[in-house]
């Protein structure tokens, strides 16, 4: 029998399950895409919705664009896991999205509301970490909403009465900040990912270390 120590089996790494939410209006698009554009190592669980295409939006990068017989033959399927109806209109996370990033070991982030914050928890604890985005004052919610390509006082005045019963669900999340000066807020969820990488806690972080501890400890080993 060989008794050449043998390196630690490194665990794969789990990545962090980065769910931001926030009223409407108070800047999570902003920030989000910021995010994915200029940190590397964090990949977007890309929604499927009911919701009309905006302009800017591009199929399969910000939502998979369905008709309601479609999401509703996902739902049948299973293949969401978690969706809700948000101002008429339904939003949901298709399970292959999430499973093909994790297979990836990339960090996840998750654009949705306070129901899929809530069950996104449920069904990956341990790996979640939520933040909720707040604008800095009510006033500043509606003149954000108004000034959205393609605002209607409609959907501004269905989106505005959604901000209290949005509010209302803060303490259920890890993290709370408000979005006033765009550049503080940007680098305030950063920081929280960021954070969150270098907990202790996290399996890929006991992966590192082992390794370390591993040479130190067979010096023959490596010089
Ligand atoms: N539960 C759930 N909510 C989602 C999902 N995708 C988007 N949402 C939420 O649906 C709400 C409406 O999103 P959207 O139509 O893009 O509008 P906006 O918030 O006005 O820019 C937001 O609170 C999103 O976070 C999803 O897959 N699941
Ligand atoms: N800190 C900020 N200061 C001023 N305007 C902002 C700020 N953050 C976002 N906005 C603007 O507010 C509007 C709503 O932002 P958006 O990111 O679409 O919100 P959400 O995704 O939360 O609905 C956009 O026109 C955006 O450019």
């Amino acid at each position: 029998m060989s008794n050449k120590p043998i390196q630690p089996q490194r665990p794969e790494r789990r990545g962090v399950m980065f769910v931001v939410s926030s009223p409407s209006g108070a800047g999570k698009t902003t920030l989000t895409r910021r995010m994915l554009s200029e940190m590397a190592g964090v990949e977007l669980s890309v929604s499927a919705t009911t919701r009309k295409r905006r302009p800017d939006e591009t199929e399969g990068k910000h939502y998979y664009f369905k008709t309601r017989e479609e999401f509703e033959e996902l739902i049948k399927n299973d293949e969401l896991l978690e969706w809700a109806e948000v101002f008429g209109n339904y939003y949901g996370t298709p399970r292959g999205e999430v499973e093909r990033l994790q297979r990836k070991g990339t960090d996840v982030l998750f654009d949705v509301d306070w129901q899929g914050a809530r069950v996104l928890k449920q069904v990956m604890p341990g790996d979640v970490v939520s933040v909720f985005i707040l604008p800095p004052s009510i006033a500043e919610l509606k003149s954000r909403l108004e000034g959205r390509p393609g605002a209607t006082p409609a959907n501004v005045k269905e989106r505005l009465s959604g901000a209290g019963p949005d509010i209302k669900r803060w303490g259920e999340y890890d993290f709370v900040l408000i979005n006033d000066d765009v550049e503080t807020a940007y680098d305030e969820l950063c920081a929280i990912l960021i954070t969150e990488r270098l907990d202790r806690r996290k399996p890929s972080q006991g992966a590192r270390v082992d390794k370390l501890l591993f040479d130190a400890e067979h010096l023959e080993l490596l010089f």
